[in-house]
């Protein structure tokens, strides 16, 4: 059986410089993410829990260490070869969903598809899936400003997923919406997990998210460690 992990930080450091201090957010610091796995990180605010998730996302660099993929070494890539790099394996939800606004749900789900140079047709067919799925089959051609909050993020989640990515990269997804929302969309992650054995790393302050993923991660002294 093949047990490469599916992410893989070797000895990653990250620090920042402000006018008063030197910050060092991760220090040398080791991980492995097993393929199918869902991991929370937590920890209180500044401890460095959204530089960890863009670092994972090849959205920020580290200073030192290396960043694995299935094995494979990705910080060496050119902003073209990532770039692609990220179409194809990685999908993103953030708090606020930057969705694009005069824009119809399936339009932006399909944005991702188009980037990756797939037929239109395919990936028309593929984002409208993708809103069934999320459970806004009816609200496929409604502008996105026209959808509540929770209907928002789902059709963010949609788009973050209908590349069928690798790995489900999120920050705060929940941290916008009210409890009814958000257990509709805490309870959707789990199930895309089930149905498609998609990896997810997830930051939250929600302790009900983090406790239907298998793992609960945070930050000490550089080092990351079980919360
Ligand atoms: N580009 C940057 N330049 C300088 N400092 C930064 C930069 N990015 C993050 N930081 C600092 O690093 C620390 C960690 O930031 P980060 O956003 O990772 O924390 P967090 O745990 O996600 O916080 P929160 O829960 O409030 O979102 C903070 O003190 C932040 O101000």
């Amino acid at each position: 059986m093949d047990d490469t992990p599916l992410i893989q930080l070797n000895g990653v450091s990250r620090s920042f410089v402000s006018k008063t201090a030197a910050l060092d957010i991760l220090h040398k610091a080791d991980l492995s993410i097993q393929p199918g796995e869902t991991i929370a990180i937590l920890g209180a605010s500044g401890i460095g829990k959204s530089t960890l998730l863009n670092i994972i996302g090849t959205l920020d660099k580290p200073d030192t260490g290396n960043l694995l993929f299935r094995g494979e070494q990705i910080l060496g890539y050119n902003d073209e070869k990532l770039a692609a790099f990220r179409n194809q394996n990685i999908g993103f939800v953030f708090q606020f969903h930057y969705l694009l606004q005069g824009f119809t749900a399936v339009e932006n789900v399909m944005l991702p598809g188009l980037i990756s140079g797939k037929s239109k047709k395919t990936i028309e067919k593929h984002a409208a899936n993708m809103l069934e799925r999320v459970e806004l089959g009816a609200r496929i051609e409604y502008r996105v400003e026209d959808l509540s909050g929770g209907e928002q993020q789902r059709v963010a989640i949609a788009r973050a997923l209908v590349m069928a990515p690798a790995l489900l990269l999120a920050d705060e997804p929940t941290g916008n919406l009210d409890q009814q929302n958000s257990q509709a969309v805490h309870q959707l992650l789990k199930e895309l997990n089930r149905e498609m054995g998609m990896t997810i790393v997830v930051v939250t302050h929600n302790s009900d998210l983090a406790g239907l993923m298998d793992r609960r991660l945070t930050l000490k002294n550089g080092k990351i460690v079980p919360a």
